[in-house]
């Protein structure tokens, strides 16, 4: 029952946007075409898409910035650039990051549906299923196994967990369980929503509810439909929405901004939080009576050092998955890797496995794996500390040693991407490139 392939357009030129859209709908494709990151950011949210295929130049954006947000939400998709003369450079160096291929505008149709076509075979249908990996350890068997007996009931369900644990992963396995599956997973980031503009994200708003309202617009709720309505990090609510909020649950009801008419909703809640509600509502943080409503089915999801027997195997997954993503052969891991990962903590947990994977299959330089690819952090401990082996480091080896641990530390978990980890540490670009070059943790050939 596999659907055919879903690629996800993003050209805001409105007139190359049309065409793409109609030859790919004519060649089979599924098509949802966006003409900036924000719009392509908020309708992908729960579509499985199977291939990216993006401007460079986007109106709110560049395209290396809408990869970095689309491999985060969905891992390494492929991700195909079309690109103007003037930007070929940045093309090639997003090809760096993990970007499958690009083409040279203004370029022929029938080239560019052979490109796509030759990426997606591969890739499309993968796997035996998105959530084959989920489940390998009797801990999360266990919340699998929950998650199938309530899917078909009408109860609201709690995933509690560190962050990275694959909270998301088990909402949208919960989803796909149930008769909902074919209905929207509507997947809402509560903490990344500011606060003024959280009502109208939610519920939407009428024509004229505020300056610039020139229509009306179907809130997130709205658009979730009998289908499924995933509240991510709920901890992070302000205690002003979490009123509206409890009404939603508690009687399903809700306004447009501006709107005098009361709708219901008819979806499944699904609710996530890296802190533990319980405290917070002890804390005095969070509406108790919120809680309870939210309380009824809740799941923990175990952090990976207590899961041990899922390391390996999800590390083996995801990297077969990002060759395979990447059109390159599945590389062989050094034995040492997978001894190091059995002893580390994952403070990331699996999200910090996934980036470890996808940046040792697009950094590594041949077809194994090894210590430096997946640990790079954990190298440049050992070389410093052989470094310092003749009596005190100075305060400047010290400072040095410090700063590029972090840097490592930080570049693994974004994955890889510069501008990402430049911005987590504070700095531009250009400093961390310099750093990075300095101490040696800069791939060869690379550019800023
Ligand atoms: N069982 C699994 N199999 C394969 N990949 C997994 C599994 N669990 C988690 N992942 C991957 O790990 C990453 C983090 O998972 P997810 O987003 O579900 O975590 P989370 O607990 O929701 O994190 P946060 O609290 O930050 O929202 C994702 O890339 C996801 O695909």
């Amino acid at each position: 029952m596999h659907a055919s392939p879903l690629i996800a357009i993003v050209e805001d030129d409105d007139v190359l946007g049309r065409s793409l859209r109609q030859r790919f709908v004519l060649e089979g494709f599924r098509v949802s075409w966006f003409t900036t990151i924000a719009e392509a950011r908020r309708a992908l949210s729960g579509q499985a898409i199977d291939l990216v295929l993006s401007d460079i130049r986007l109106p709110d954006g560049d395209g290396g910035q809408l990869m970095a947000e689309v491999f985060d939400a969905y891992g390494v998709l492929p991700t195909v650039f079309m690109t103007a003369f003037v930007d070929i450079e940045q093309a090639v160096r997003l090809m760096k990051r993990g970007g499958r291929d690009y083409i040279e505008k203004p370029f022929d149709l029938d080239r560019l549906v052979e490109k796509v076509r030759s990426i997606l075979p591969e890739t499309a249908g993968e796997d035996d299923g998105p959530f084959s990996s989920f489940g390998l350890s009797p801990a999360t068997a266990g919340i699998r196994k929950t998650l199938d007996k309530v899917a078909d009931l009408d109860v609201p369900v709690l995933i509690q967990g560190e962050t990275g644990t694959g909270k998301d992963v088990a909402a949208r396995y919960l989803h796909s369980a149930g008769a909902r599956s074919a209905l929207p997973f509507v997947a809402v980031n509560c903490a990344g929503i500011p606060e003024t503009l959280f009502d109208g994200a939610l519920f939407g708003h009428e024509k004229g509810a505020f300056t610039g309202a020139v229509g009306r617009q179907t809130g997130l709720v709205e658009q979730a439909g009998e289908g499924t309505l995933f509240l991510d990090e709920v901890a992070e609510i302000p205690p002003t929405l979490q009123a509206k909020l409890l009404r939603l649950i508690e009687a399903r009801e809700y306004r447009r901004l501006g709107g005098k008419e009361t709708l219901t909703t008819p979806a499944r809640f699904v609710f996530a939080s890296n802190q533990n509600l319980g405290e917070a509502v002890e804390r005095g943080e969070f509406r108790e009576d919120l809680w309870y409503r939210m309380n009824v089915v809740t799941l923990e999801m175990p952090p990976l050092r207590a899961r041990p027997e899922e390391i390996a195997p999800l590390i083996q997954h995801h990297i077969a998955r990002a060759a395979r993503r990447m059109g390159r052969p599945v590389p062989a891991l050094d034995p040492d890797v997978l001894a190091a990962a059995r002893e580390d903590r994952w403070q990331g947990n699996v999200r910090e496995l996934v980036n470890r994977a996808e940046r040792a299959v697009a950094l590594g330089e041949d077809e194994r794996i090894t210590m430096r690819d997946f640990w790079p952090d954990r190298l440049a401990h050992a070389v410093e500390t052989t470094i310092s082996g003749e009596g005190q480091p100075t305060l400047s080896q010290v400072r040095e040693r410090a700063e590029s641990q972090h840097i490592v530390a930080v570049l693994a978990q974004c994955g890889g991407r510069i501008q990402e980890a430049a911005n987590l540490l504070g700095v531009s670009r250009t400093t961390l490139w310099e750093k990075m070059r300095r101490y040696g943790l800069a791939a060869e050939g690379e550019e800023t």
